[in-house]
């Protein structure tokens, strides 16, 4: 984030593969630190995301990268943008720290500067013990992990990561989302990250980009909003004396449909207060879930097929 201009502006892009109309007509402007672009199958972030890298020529419509324009400044937009791609591209044949060092010089570091920053970047990511060993001998994960090097190693203001948890165990996973959020956070990168999974999107980024069939269904802040209910909760024994016990000690409850105990109003104060009452009555707390996420809730209503306009999409979003 070195840079005023946003990380990505689009207007009016459009990019059709024969009969596919992969983006249509799409006008938007990210500026969040990290944001994350959803969308099911086929619904254009790669697309998206390739056209941003220059890597694939809309036929209309204007795309600036970190202010740089993208059709006729490719090479500016790779020096200063990093890419993780969705699908396999490592050679096997060499390590990860001779794929990292030779990726940096084509950047244009000297070698003495690839050499550092390899060493940097696959400690960022935890390779640092298997650096040296040949690609083809690394798990799944390890080979995400070094894709992700790959993007890091010239050291880019923006980086674009297209799915990085695909095909993750959930430790690789959750370690992978981890490693995802520190960029934006810790090491002060624009972070554009490629998701089906709103959960991904709300662990790694401030802001959600949808996409619906090639088009802008919705762009939104994923706030950390504190939790004000209304919750719905399970608990081990007899719940209509636990309800009961949680209305005398001040707390309205309600039945949901689930047949747990509904909390209209749940912020941290009243669920302090129920945890205590579960103590005093020696009774345990078996699940406790928020019943209306309201960015779940636009996102899924984003998605469908039905849906009509954008959702919270940026007024004019011009170059
Ligand atoms: N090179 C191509 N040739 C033909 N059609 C393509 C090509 N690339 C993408 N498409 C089509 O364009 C549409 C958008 O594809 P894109 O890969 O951008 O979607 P996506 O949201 O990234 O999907 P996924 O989550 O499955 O990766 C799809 O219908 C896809 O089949």
């Amino acid at each position: 984030m070195t840079d005023a201009a946003p990380a990505l502006s689009c207007v009016s892009v459009g990019k059709r593969f024969g009969d596919v109309l992969a983006l249509d007509d799409v006008s938007l402007k990210i500026r969040a630190p990290a944001t994350g672009l959803l969308g099911a199958n086929g619904a254009g972030k790669s697309t998206l995301m390739k056209v941003a890298l220059g890597l694939l020529v809309p036929e209309h419509g204007q795309v600036r990268v970190l202010g740089l324009d993208a059709a006729t400044m490719r090479d500016e937009v790779r020096r200063r943008v990093g890419y993780m791609p969705e699908h396999n591209c490592l050679p096997t044949d060499m390590s990860a720290q001779d794929l990292c060092v030779h990726i940096a010089q084509l950047r244009g570091l000297s070698r003495r500067d690839a050499r550092r920053r390899a060493s940097e970047v696959l400690f960022a990511v935890g390779l640092e013990e298997e650096r040296r060993r040949s690609i083809d001998t690394y798990s799944l994960g390890m080979r995400q992990r070094t894709k992700l090097a790959q993007a890091l190693v010239h050291g880019p203001d923006l980086v674009v990561l297209d799915e990085p948890t695909s095909g993750l165990d959930p430790a690789g996973r959750r370690e992978m989302l981890a490693i995802v959020r520190r960029l934006s956070r810790e090491l002060r990168m624009s972070v554009l990250v490629s998701s089906h999974v709103l959960d991904d999107i709300e662990q790694t980024c401030d802001e959600v980009v949808v996409l619906r069939a090639g088009r802008l269904a919705a762009q939104q802040a994923v706030e950390a909003a504190p939790r004000t209910g209304p919750v719905s909760l399970r608990v081990t024994g007899e719940l209509g004396s636990f309800a009961a016990a949680l209305n005398e000690a001040g707390v309205p409850t309600y039945p949901t449909p689930a047949g747990d105990i509904g909390i209209a109003v749940a912020g941290d104060d009243v669920l302090r207060l129920v945890q205590q009452v579960a103590v005093e009555r020696e009774v345990g707390i078996l699940r406790l879930a928020d019943e209306g996420d309201r960015l779940e809730d636009a996102v899924v209503a984003a998605m469908s097929p039905t849906a009509g306009a954008p959702l919270g999409a940026p007024e004019g979003a011009t170059a």
